[in-house]
This record gives structure tokens, sequence and C-alpha cells, in this order.
């Protein structure tokens, strides 16, 4: 049986390039008792995969989610037909032995059944019921622990895990402001249930439209993209303000490795004693069942909305990735096979 796979063949300088991948093809071995063969239904592409791979050596097969479909089993856990998530890569089809390291780095996490989301979309489990579910749920709730009446700010918001953070903050009864690179993004953000949305890359005063958004100041801060933007919005926090840091995506590509050239942070964080911590989604991952049935369960009562940037065929991986690092996607970029 043969398949297909992505390998990176040069660690991306700045935005990543067409150049930096190569589409290969190999032979998978016959299944041993155990194993199963999966084929990959829908990929996930998300912004960690630039910094990640920069400690990586290449060529490697790029890595990430993807949800599957068992084809082939010598498995009784995961029969044929079935569907599994895992971390296998960028490939279209797989060998694996469930539960235990993948052939490489790149398919180093075990295969798991599709947890039980209710009926919803498979794709689901790659976003609103996935890795950017529980870092919104967990990174925003523990982190920011919001209450009724307080504002919150999210950046990136029209993303895969700002979209989700900005309608559980209304949940929890806050006024929230986004921030997002379009007015088309903006006017979703509106119809999601945001009190203010605002294009970041238009807006001629940012201080003076957030001053407007928030004029009681912002309690909440949950920050997708770091540098001068994030220290626009650090300047309007409130005493004792709290900050999840969960992604710095607006120096991911930047060349000099040096970032912007952001007014050091401190002082504020002295004098308004503000909490600011970063985190990595794994850190809830034995608790991720509880945000995956709330997430779905808000899903089905209509409370939370959801949003795809399908990109069709497995030959489009890099493309899917380079669209979502410029902004191309509203929600959650996946890769349709
Ligand atoms: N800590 C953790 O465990 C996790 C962290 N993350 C982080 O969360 C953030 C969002 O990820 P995710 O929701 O998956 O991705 P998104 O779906 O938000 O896609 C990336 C978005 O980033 C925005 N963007 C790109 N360049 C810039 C820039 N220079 N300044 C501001 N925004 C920019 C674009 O939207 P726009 O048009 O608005 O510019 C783009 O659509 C990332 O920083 C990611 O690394 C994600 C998951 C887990
Ligand atoms: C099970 C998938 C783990 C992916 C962790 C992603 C963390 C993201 C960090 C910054 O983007």
């Amino acid at each position: 049986m043969k398949a297909e796979k992505f390998t990176l063949v040069r660690h991306f300088d700045g935005y990543p390039k067409t150049t930096d991948f190569k589409l290969e093809s190999e032979e998978l071995p016959p299944l041993k008792d155990g194993e199963v063969l999966c084929e990959a239904e829908f990929l996930s592409v998300d912004p960690y995969m630039r910094p990640y791979t920069m400690s990586m050596t290449p060529p490697f097969t790029m890595i990430g989610g993807q949800v599957a479909k068992v084809v082939e089993s010598r498995n009784a856990k995961y029969p044929a037909g079935s569907y599994v998530i895992g971390q296998l890569g960028w490939r279209s089809r797989i060998v694996v032995l469930p539960a235990t390291p993948g052939p490489d780095k790149s398919s180093a996490a075990g295969l798991e059944p599709l947890p039980d989301m209710g009926g919803l979309p498979h794709s689901y489990a790659l976003g609103v019921c996935g890795m950017p579910g529980v870092s919104a749920y967990f990174g925003f709730l523990e982190l920011c622990q919001p209450k009724e009446g307080e504002t919150v700010v999210v950046t990136g918001a029209a993303g895969a895990v700002g979209s989700l953070v900005g309608q559980i903050a209304k949940i929890k009864g806050c006024r929230v402001i986004g921030f997002a690179g379009t007015d088309d993004k903006c006017a979703w953000l509106r119809e999601l249930g945001y009190d203010v949305a605002i294009n970041y890359k238009t807006c001629p005063d940012i201080d003076a439209a957030l001053k407007e958004a928030a004029p009681k100041g912002v309690d909440c801060y949950f920050d997708n993209v770091g540098g001068m933007l994030s220290h626009r919005i650090r300047q309007q926090m409130n005493l004792f303000g709290r900050i999840s840091v969960c992604g710095s995506i607006s120096s991911y590509n930047d060349k000099t490795g040096e970032g912007a050239q952001v007014p050091v942070p401190e002082m504020t964080t002295v004098f308004k004693q503000l909490r600011s911590e970063g985190f990595i989604v794994t850190r809830w991952w034995h608790r991720k069942n509880e945000a995956i049935s709330q997430m779905a369960a808000w899903v089905r009562e209509g409370k939370i909305k959801v949003q795809e940037h399908v990109t069709q065929g497995f030959h489009n991986m890099p493309q899917a990735f380079m669209g979502m690092l410029k902004g191309d996607n509203t929600g959650k970029a996946i890769v349709k096979v």
C-alpha cells in the first residue's frame, strides 16, 4: 500500500515557502499484530508548527494532528471503519501500533478513538473539541479566572482558539472585545456576540478605540499574538488584571528572531499588579475530556458557533499552512483529504 507524506527539507526562514516542503511517496509495511492502517480524513494546520519545527533537525515528516479512518486493523480496540485522532504528521496513510511511539517524531503521540462529540462533525475534533478548544477552555478559564461583568480582550479573535475564547467569555457574562485582521472577520465576531471588534490592521488609533470599547479598563487579556498590540492592551489593564499568554504569532515568522521592538512590560506589570502566565495546552491534557464535553454541549445548545476554513486536498497542506499564518482563515484552518 502506497502513502504520501510531506517532508520539511529545511528550517523555515521568515514566512514558510512551498520549497521548504517535499511531497514524498512511501510503501507501507503489512500489518503486524496490534497494528492499524489509518487513512487521513482531515488534517490540522496550526501556528505551533512554525516555532516547534525550529527545534527539530530537517529533513523530517512535517508534524501535525489528523482525524483518520482505520481502514485495516489487527487491533480489536480500533476496528476497521472506526475513526481515530492522533499526531500522525502530514501523511495520507500510516501503519501504527496505537498508544506507542510512531515511526518518527511526527507520529510520536499515540492514537486515540475519536472523542464522543454527540454527533458533531469529525473535523471538530481538530478544533472546538480538540487541541484549540482545550486551549481556549482551560487557558482562559483557569488563567484569567473571569468574573461576570468584567471586560475581556482577545487578540487573534477570529481564529481557532480566539473565536472560542470570546464566546466562552460571553457565556460567563463578560464584556468582550476582539482584535482581528479584516473587516469580514470583525463582522463575524459581532455575529458571535463580541461587544466590540476592532480591525488591528486598519484602525487608525488602537489606544483610542480600545479606550472607547473598554471604558472601565481591561480585566482579562487572552493573548494570541504578542508584540506591539499586546503592549497597547497591557497599558489599559486594570489593577490585578490577568493575562493568559497563549501565543505570539506576530513574531513567529520574524526573520531577525528579535521580534518587534516592544517596550518592556515589567513596570506596567508591577504597578498594575498584573498576573501574566503562559501555558502549553498539554498541561491540562489529563482533563481534556472535561473541556471537550463542555465545548460540544455548548455547540449543540447553540451557545458556541463554529466556522472552519477548509482547504481541499492533501497536496495543498503547505498552501493551507502558509495561508493560515497570513490570516486567510476565519475559524479553524483544516485540510480535507
Ligand atoms: N499555548 C498553547 O498551548 C497553544 C497556543 N496556540 C497559539 O494560539 C494562537 C492562535 O492559534 P490558532 O487559533 O490555532 O490560530 P488561528 O486560527 O488564530 O490562525 C492564525 C491567525 O493569526 C493571525 N495573525 C497572523 N499574523 C499575525 C500578526 N502578525 N499579528 C496578529 N495576528 C496575526 C491571523 O489572523 P488575523 O487576520 O486576525 O491577523 C491568522 O488567521 C497562536 O499564537 C498559537 O501559537 C494555539 C494552540 C495551543
Ligand atoms: C496534542 C497536540 C499538542 C500540540 C501542542 C501545541 C502547543 C502550542 C503552542 C503554541 O502554539
